[in-house]
């Protein structure tokens, strides 16, 4: 696909139970939303220069293309049919390599973010693919537990390959899109879009990037044992469940979070392991209530009491925040529901399962309550599809595809409105 510009889209998800307990290899259930990252490739004037341009975080680099150390990272690659092999962890000598072409980066963020595209850029391009604009805008909030550094990496890994021709360019479209068990195409950007999730923060279980890369909804379980993929069980009657999702606006990193708790682990391993152990045992009770041939008010009673269970799990953990308790705190007084924070906490989202019978009056003085805190409830959907593609196919395009006008596209509605998944045919699926 070199020579012409075309975006890349994938969603975040919400997980519904088993958050942090999924970095521990214990089962866990996440659904795609609604909300996406949308990444424009463009062809670059230099074509030695590669350009980030990720406005959403404030991000903007270019690097010459011929000082990314081609022949070390090489030598640590294997490949398999022509394609490369992404490997356990992180290969030390090639970040150590990367971060020599980091030393202008202002922030954590940036360099967490530059480390992750080189990362999969160089592993997956070669020193003579021409350079490119890479710009991500994204409908989701940032580092709000709803899964934005995997549905990044996803886009970044998916675009990669299509631009080297690691895979082919999809041709169904939404409508069309039927669910199957093998897809090599969607394994490759998935196993991918984990490394990019590796460079983000460090040891990542893969619920987010396997929900980015695939959608709709998951049981997912990595697998501890060296090599072995995680297990993936698509939920294909996942209930209708009614849910609110709250964002705090409280920023936090997932890094840091997933680090608290493997500090705990290992200071009170006999404490934090049946804590962990509960967690995964919720889920696996959760899974068999929500795949039931009928989902009524038992089930949802149920499903209620294990999302409760849950957070207190978390809280134990010491992944909550004072306005996630908030969140909590009107959730329950005004009764609409089962309420727990979601992603790695301390900051960032809660959702509530919201009762059926809560009349819409209530729901809406709710969500008055939390914008009098500050926070911010999301009409979105769960159980979007996961990866696609846009190529530009006519001349209506150029201003579509232009990277000054996506860049400066001012806000969720704006770019929702220009490049959006929804009932639109354009878009073309794995
Ligand atoms: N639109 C975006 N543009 C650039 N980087 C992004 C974007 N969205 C996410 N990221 C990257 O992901 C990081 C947030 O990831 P994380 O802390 O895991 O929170 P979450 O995945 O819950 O949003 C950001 O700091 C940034 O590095
Ligand atoms: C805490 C964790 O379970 C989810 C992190 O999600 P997020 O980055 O907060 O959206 C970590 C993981 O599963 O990799
Ligand atoms: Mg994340």
């Amino acid at each position: 696909m070199t020579g012409s510009s075309f975006f890349v889209s994938a969603p975040g998800k919400v997980i519904i139970f088993g958050e942090h307990s999924a970095v521990y290899s214990k089962p866990a259930i996440a659904a795609a939303l609604s909300l996406r990252a949308y990444l424009l490739v463009s062809p670059n004037e230099n074509i030695d220069e590669i350009t980030l341009k990720f406005p959403d975080i404030n991000l903007s680099y270019v690097w010459n293309k011929h000082d990314i150390p081609w022949e070390e990272i090489r030598k640590f690659q294997t490949f398999e049919k022509g394609r490369p092999l992404p490997t356990e962890e992180l290969v030390p000598e090639i970040v150590d390599k990367i971060t020599s072409l980091l030393d202008d980066c202002k922030s954590t963020t940036h360099f967490t973010t530059c480390l992750s595209f080189l990362y999969l850029y160089s592993h997956l391009c070669e020193e003579d693919t021409p350079g490119h604009v890479f710009c991500i805008r994204s409908t989701l909030p940032i580092g709000a537990g709803l899964g934005s550094s995997a549905s990044t990496g996803v886009c970044l890994a998916a675009a990669l390959s299509v631009l080297t021709k690691k895979i082919d360019t999809p041709t169904v479209t939404i409508n069309q899109k039927a669910a199957k068990d093998e897809n090599h195409q969607l394994d490759f950007i998935d196993a991918w879009s984990l490394m990019g999730e590796k460079c983000f923060h460090g040891n990542p279980s893969g619920i987010d990037n396997a929900v980015a890369t695939f959608g709709g909804a998951v049981m997912f379980q990595r697998v501890s044992a060296p090599a072995q993929p995680s297990i993936r069980t698509t939920m294909r009657n996942f209930p209708s469940i009614k849910l609110l999702l709250t964002n705090t606006k409280i920023p936090r990193s997932t890094a840091d979070l997933v680090g608290g708790v493997a500090k705990l682990n290992s200071l009170y391993p006999k404490i934090s392991s049946p804590i962990l152990d509960a967690m995964g045992n919720l889920a696996s009770e959760a899974y068999q209530i929500m795949t039931r041939p009928v989902f009524g008010d038992e089930e949802l009673k149920t499903l209620k009491e294990l999302v409760n269970i849950n957070h207190g799990l978390l809280v134990a953990l010491g992944v909550s925040h004072p306005t996630l308790e908030k969140v909590k705190i009107i959730g329950d007084l005004s009764k609409i529901g089962a309420t727990k924070l979601t992603g790695a906490g301390g900051g960032g989202c809660a959702i509530t399962l919201v009762d059926e019978n809560v009349s819409s009056e209530t729901i809406q003085t709710t969500i008055s309550e939390f914008k009098k805190e500050g926070f911010e409830s999301f009409d979105t959907s769960l159980g979007g599809k996961g990866v696609a593609l846009l190529s530009a196919d006519s001349e209506d395009d150029i201003k579509l595809f232009s990277v000054e006008n996506f860049s400066t596209l001012d806000g969720r509605a704006a770019i929702e409105n220009t490049i959006g998944t929804n009932g639109t045919t354009k878009w073309k699926y794995w």
